[in-house]
């Protein structure tokens, strides 16, 4: 099979910001209109002026609708109206069904092969393969990164590509990853066929023709969607969701700044300005520029004497980001407002401090589990101007999932399952699918924070890292510095979720609750972490939790939700220098006897919850020591192996 070079060739950036170059381009600009018109061929555009969009933009779109062969080209707006005419049509083929009992919530349904993001098929392309993943010991298969060879990149994109759009409708997405013009924000343009995309993107970034006023003749990330299945269709489209299961491929070309996506119309595969440019490709320019692009939560939390901290909290997909972002405090006199619920932006600015913005403009959060007893934050967020991808579906024009059984109990309702089938309560399979999502503007968020859009995000002063441990792992602990708390980070394990194809509940790795995003070498990626601790920057205290430890019985030990502010409570005394709360362990400092505030709390086993169990942690000790060791090979810093090193005295000590 032979490769298109041009396909291939990264594009040049040539920085043109000065009057010099702009003149040159402005001469340009016949050539680039020939060259566009000439791709272009017959293909219409069927909205929006082409010929007034910045040249490399009106490039980049030529050149991939003549790969793609759409049948026109839809320049989007972000405009209301413009929403409002894709509704009415997918309304009117069937893919969207409003949900009449709120003002313009819609749902979803998926083809039941496309529910989640599938790891197996994602990919970083990249000419040497160690800037994706690490020198692993002979015979591992690296975990975190999967590389892809630019040859083999290019036969993958050669037999799926070309002519993949025929007989639909290439959309032209600008979008900005954070607030348009902002200082950490990047541009970004996704092509897609897929209208869902175009109304999910317009909730979870910004879109709209301003984007292009920012991008001016700068460069801007490239995503090109398709949903594999272009017309006329061979196969059945199952619920009138065109994908392609069997031919999925998500792949990125951090060097391009590049994102080529195909088969799927899931949200982490489809909405590119989400996983795959705010973290694998993100994380690579924020390499280059010395910042941080992480799979975290931002939160400001105020407490009774009115001050406000601000935490970021890494825990991996499904583990509870959304949860703690909008947490209402059981505490009385407390106040918790979200700035992000899933991606952080941070940067160290002049006051030496860490500074993060949210990169998205919505949340596209874990339904199952949501509801006005849990989460009423989020609940009120999504009253409204959503989507709600595979849930269940009420007489009553509602929205229904696991956790929302009080809310039908007892009245007449009839639901109808995600797979569109009539479901009642008791039933053996779940109503709605355990990874069904809600798609909501973070704007519309009770307690989003007044400073959610500033342009130079809020200043960091914890990092909270955290996984699904049902054993050993004690609620919350302090690490013991800086390399400590990396080092905890990159030991980070949980149980799998369905937020991704693993099935069964297994403990997994998940350091930096980063190994499905990970966008370059996972050693080079803790180098760059670890270079951060110098002056002037005042670097955040790190911290460990863990919600799900459960007692022999399976019970989780602790409430959670509401009462995770009881942890926060404890950490902020902690960042305040408070005497007395603290006790040292082998694996950091846990709060001491009667530091945590329990009032009002019902039965809760301390002890238990807090204890570091001495055989748990040497086979623990052990275990992460050989994932460490044969994962990251010659790429594992020193003052990582150091940390293990210590730990494991420690630990023998206990
Ligand atoms: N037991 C317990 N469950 C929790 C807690 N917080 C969240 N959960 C559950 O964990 C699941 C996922 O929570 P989310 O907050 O949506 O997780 P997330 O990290 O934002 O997930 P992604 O959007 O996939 O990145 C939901 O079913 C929640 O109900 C907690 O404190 N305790
Ligand atoms: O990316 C997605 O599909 C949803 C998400 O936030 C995650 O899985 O962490
Ligand atoms: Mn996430």
């Amino acid at each position: 099979m032979t490769t298109n070079p041009s396909l291939l060739t990264p594009y040049k950036n040539t920085g043109a910001q000065s009057s010099s170059l702009r003149q040159i381009s402005e001469d340009a600009f016949y050539v680039v209109n020939e060259v566009v018109t000439k791709r272009l061929g017959h293909i219409p555009i069927l909205k929006g002026d082409l010929h007034v969009l910045p040249y490399k933009v009106q490039r980049f779109i030529a050149e991939k609708a003549e790969l793609c062969r759409p049948r026109g080209i839809y320049i989007c707006d972000g405009t209301h109206a413009e929403a409002e005419e894709i509704k009415d049509k997918l309304v009117e083929r069937g893919m969207l069904t409003q949900l009449s009992a709120y003002e313009n919530n819609y749902l979803c349904r998926t083809d039941p092969k496309d529910v989640a993001r599938v790891e197996s098929k994602t990919w970083m392309v990249t000419t040497d393969k160690y800037q994706t993943v690490t020198h692993t010991a002979e015979g591992v298969e690296p975990i975190m990164g999967h590389w892809m060879s630019p040859l083999d990149f290019g036969e993958e994109l050669d037999s799926r590509f070309p002519g993949c759009m025929a007989g639909r409708t290439m959309y032209v997405i600008p979008f900005s990853m954070g607030p348009v013009g902002g200082r950490l924000s990047k541009i970004g343009v996704q092509l897609s066929d897929s209208n869902y995309v175009v109304l999910s993107m317009r909730i979870m970034t910004r879109v709209s023709l301003d984007v292009w006023e920012a991008l001016g003749d700068n460069d801007f990330v490239r995503g090109i969607h398709s949903v594999g299945l272009p017309r006329p269709v061979k196969s059945a489209v199952v619920n009138h969701w065109p994908c392609n299961p069997e031919r999925v491929i998500i792949a990125h070309r951090p060097a391009e700044r590049e994102i080529w996506s195909f088969g799927s119309g899931y949200g982490g595969n489809s909405l590119l300005g989400k996983k795959c440019f705010a973290l694998r490709i993100a994380s690579n320019i924020a390499r280059d520029e010395g910042w941080l692009a992480e799979h975290m939560l931002i939160m400001g939390v105020t407490r009774p004497c009115g001050r406000e901290h601000f935490i970021a909290a890494a825990f991996p997909s499904a583990c509870g980001k959304t949860n703690l972002a909008m947490l209402e405090p059981t505490l009385p006199g407390w106040k918790v407002r979200c700035v992000g619920d899933d991606i952080a932006w941070m940067k160290f600015a002049e006051d030496g401090k860490l500074h993060a913005i949210n990169p998205e403009a919505g949340f596209f959060g874990v339904a199952p589990g949501t509801s006005n007893k849990t989460n009423p934050m989020a609940v009120g967020t999504f009253q409204k101007n959503s989507i709600f991808t595979n849930v269940a579906e009420t007489s009553e024009g509602r929205y229904y999932w696991e956790g929302l059984e009080d809310e039908v109990e007892g009245k007449n309702v009839q639901i109808t399952d995600w797979l569109g089938k009539p479901w009642k309560l008791g039933d053996p399979t779940p109503a709605a699918h355990p990874n069904s999502r809600f798609c909501a503007p973070a704007q519309q968020c009770p307690i989003i924070h007044p400073d959610w859009e500033s342009p130079n995000g809020v200043p960091i002063d914890a990092i909270i890292f955290g996984g699904r441990r049902p054993t050993g792992v004690p609620l919350v602990f302090e690490t013991f510095g800086w390399e400590h708390g990396v080092f905890t980070g990159a030991s980070l394990k949980s149980e799998t979720t369905a937020a991704a194809e693993h099935t069964g509940k297994q403990v997994m790795h998940d350091p930096m609750a980063m190994r499905p995003f990970m966008g370059y070498n996972f050693g080079k990626y803790l180098d760059h972490w670890l270079s951060l601790d110098k002056p002037p920057h005042q670097v955040p205290k790190i911290y460990h939790v863990n919600w799900f430890r459960k007692d022999a019985n399976g019970k989780f030990l602790w409430p959670g939700y509401g009462d995770n502010i009881r942890v926060i409570d404890w950490v902020i005394r902690r960042l305040d220098g408070e005497e007395g709360i603290g006790k040292d362990t082998a694996i950091g400092v846990v709060p001491a006897p009667g530091s945590l505030n329990l009032e009002g709390l019902g039965e809760v086993n301390f002890d238990e919850l807090m204890s570091v169990p001495r055989d748990y942690w040497q086979s623990d000790a052990k275990e992460v020591r050989k994932f460490l060791e044969t994962q990251l090979g010659s790429d594992l810093p020193n003052a990582i192996q150091e940390q293990l090193t210590s730990q494991e005295k420690r630990i023998n000590a206990l």
